[in-house]
């Protein structure tokens, strides 16, 4: 445990749900423990839960850059500027210098990142997109650094994220396809576990027992594909006999068009993201 201690400090500019995950999973796996943390939001009341678990939180931006040896970017992205407009109002320049920004946000890219941060000495850059599983070690994160991030600074966000799931390198111009894959992705999964779940209550199965039934499945099904490596056509094979129940079922999720839904879904973030991405800075 102790020699994957890190002895940095971490702040999150935006405690919501996201920072909440990606600090979870560091806790959890014992990379850091809450007396490391600070943690920023619009609204004291929102950082109840951080005080709680011992984490220094704050409504002042600046503190945050001044505090934390390596700092996560996590508001919404329409939020940025006035986040960033009030830490550089209320910050230490020479506490805040050299220092790494790691962001989550969707749309905003790395050019832009480091344009907003242009006034804080030495700032370097990283954009990474994770999801929310990150909470329960199972997350699924893409990164790409900026120009001035180094390799030590890559070195950490890989062990920061590879601790709790997988994480690797893109291009940066796949990282608004990785926002629709992995950071919606789980909202979609979701969908389908309740909507597994409303069948089997349809068909008596009380609904707690259905719910884990379908979440179980899911699971299961996941890591059959991740654990054999084996093509989801031919994982899929070995569970339809023919004149089975099961191809039954897939006639029917067919003429549903669940497969065009879900690529559906997935261009439909990309949309959203282009128009979040309009606006630069
Ligand atoms: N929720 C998710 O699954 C994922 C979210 N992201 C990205 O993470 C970012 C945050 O998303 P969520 O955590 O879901 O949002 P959220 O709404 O849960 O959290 C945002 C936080 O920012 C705080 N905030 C608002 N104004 C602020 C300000 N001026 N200064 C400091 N903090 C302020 C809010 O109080 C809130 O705690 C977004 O940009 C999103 O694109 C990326 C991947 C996955
Ligand atoms: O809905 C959103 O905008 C964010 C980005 C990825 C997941 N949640």
């Amino acid at each position: 445990m102790t020699e994957k201690r890190l002895t940095c400090t971490f702040g999150f500019i935006g405690g919501g749900n996201i920072a909440k995950a990606i600090c979870q999973g560091m806790v959890h796996k014992g990379l850091i423990e809450y007396s490391q943390v600070y943690a920023s939001a619009a609204h004291r009341n929102t950082l109840e839960e951080w005080e709680s678990l011992g984490a220094h939180v704050t409504t002042v931006n600046g503190v945050i850059v001044n505090e934390a040896d390596i700092i996560f970017l996590s508001v919404k992205p329409h939020i940025l500027p006035e986040a960033i407009a009030q830490m550089l109002q209320t910050y230490n320049p020479s506490k805040a210098a050299h220092k790494l920004f790691i962001s989550v946000i969707t749309a905003i890219t790395l050019e832009s990142l480091e344009n907003i941060l242009v006034d804080v000495e030495g700032a370097r850059v990283i954009r990474v997109m994770p999801n929310t599983p990150l909470l329960v070690g199972e997350g699924c994160s893409v990164y790409c650094p900026g120009q001035h991030a180094t390799e030590n600074d890559i070195r950490l966000v890989k062990k920061i994220f590879k601790m709790s799931g997988i994480c690797e390198m893109v291009p940066e111009s796949l990282m608004v396809a990785a926002g629709a894959l992995i950071g919606s992705g789980p909202a979609f999964i979701y969908i389908i576990i309740e909507a597994l779940s409303d069948g089997g209550v349809k068909l008596g199965i009380p609904r707690q027992t259905a719910t884990t039934f379908a979440a179980q499945t899911v699971l299961g099904a996941a890591k059959m594909v991740l654990d054999t490596n084996r093509h989801t056509g031919v994982l899929k094979e070995e569970v339809t006999s023919p004149g089975g129940t099961t191809i039954s079922g897939i006639h029917a999720l067919e003429r549903g068009g669940i497969r065009a839904a879900l690529m559906d879904a997935l261009e439909a973030c990309v949309k959203r993201s282009d128009e979040i991405a309009i606006k630069k800075y």
